[in-house]
């Protein structure tokens, strides 16, 4: 385990550049896309790539490919919060299509607002679509954007991803540039799935009933597991859930449990009410209140819980 790598991706690029078609070939075939998801991470998951020795999280950028909608400073800050906190950049350029306005825009917005720490790749998208020639044409052409904006990329890397071609490299490349450190989402979890954002968004409003004055808005809930409970009958499916529910303070722990328990109790049952009302079929809910204590000190953590 010692040789774990994590951390955090995203790709930005123009409009159409093939990003979320990269990161669908990147995660592969089962790879739901995820909508706003503001209640677990700041920033939206797209996916998530597992591996023995590493795990990459690839996360949205908000509003940093629709340069439009940057006027505001609050996005403008959003973005930079967003590259702050990645570990590594793809800026995706098309290989058919000549470098443009929007390509320098956004590469110079992202020499701006990168860290230090932040690698920047370049992905010349689309290799399919464009001959040899071409995509040799644009890697140099991609690099000299590069010098132009004053960024100095770790790699320059051709794919496509609809081929499926270099994909898996891309993949090596950007894994070997994360620190090193656990994964941060269980194993073979590729992705949230829509339905556990919307049990953990449940659990965490029925944690929040009637003392969302006493907690912080940055109580947080991480559902670890929903499967089928084994040996059921088929008319009658049971499904294990299995979330922890997240707070500060121990002091807040004794708030969301209650005296003897009671209040966490009733919180399940609301909760379980629900969830069961949503997905339609009987769940035993299982919850555990843990104390975040030790994630305050890790921001990766921190940002899986969203606080
Ligand atoms: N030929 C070819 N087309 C591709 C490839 N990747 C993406 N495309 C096409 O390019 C178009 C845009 O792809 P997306 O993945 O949606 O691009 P995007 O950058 O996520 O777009 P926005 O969400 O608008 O930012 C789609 O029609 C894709 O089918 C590729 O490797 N080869």
């Amino acid at each position: 385990m010692t040789d774990h790598r994590s951390g955090f991706a995203c790709f930005v690029g123009r409009p159409n550049t093939g990003k979320s078609t990269l990161t669908n070939a990147l995660v592969g075939a089962k790879v739901a896309i995820t909508s706003d998801r503001p209640q677990t991470t700041r920033h939206t998951i797209r996916g998530i790539v597992s591996r023995p020795d590493a795990q990459l999280v690839l996360v949205d950028t908000p509003g940093f490919h629709r340069p439009r909608t940057l006027l505001g400073e609050r996005l403008n800050d959003l973005v930079r919060g967003t590259l702050a906190e990645v570990d590594v950049v793809g800026l995706c350029v098309p290989a058919d299509e000549k470098i443009g306005p929007g390509d320098r825009y956004i590469a110079g917005e992202l020499a701006k607002a990168k860290k230090k720490h932040t690698s920047v790749f370049a992905i010349v998208t689309k290799t399919d679509a464009a001959d040899k020639q071409r995509v040799a044409e644009q890697l140099l052409a991609v690099s000299a954007l590069g010098e132009q904006v004053g960024i100095d990329f770790a790699e320059i890397v051709p794919v496509s991803a609809v081929r499926g071609e270099q994909v898996e490299l891309l993949a090596d490349l950007l894994m070997k540039t994360l620190p090193p450190g656990p994964a941060l989402y269980p194993d073979g979890e590729l992705t949230d799935s829509p339905e556990e954002r919307m049990v953990a968004e449940l659990i965490r409003e029925a944690a929040l009933e009637g003392v969302r004055d006493e907690l912080p808005h940055s109580l947080a809930v991480v559902v670890e597991e929903m499967v089928p409970r084994e040996g059921r009958p088929e008319d009658s499916p049971l499904l294990d859930v299995r979330a922890d529910v997240y707070v500060e303070r121990d002091s807040q722990k004794g708030i969301v449990i209650g005296k003897g328990g009671a209040r966490l109790r009733e919180v399940g049952s609301t909760a379980r009410r629900q969830i069961e009302a949503l997905l339609g079929t009987p769940i035993y809910l299982d919850l555990h209140v843990r104390v975040a204590k030790d994630w305050q000190r890790d921001p990766k953590q921190l940002r899986k819980l969203g606080f």
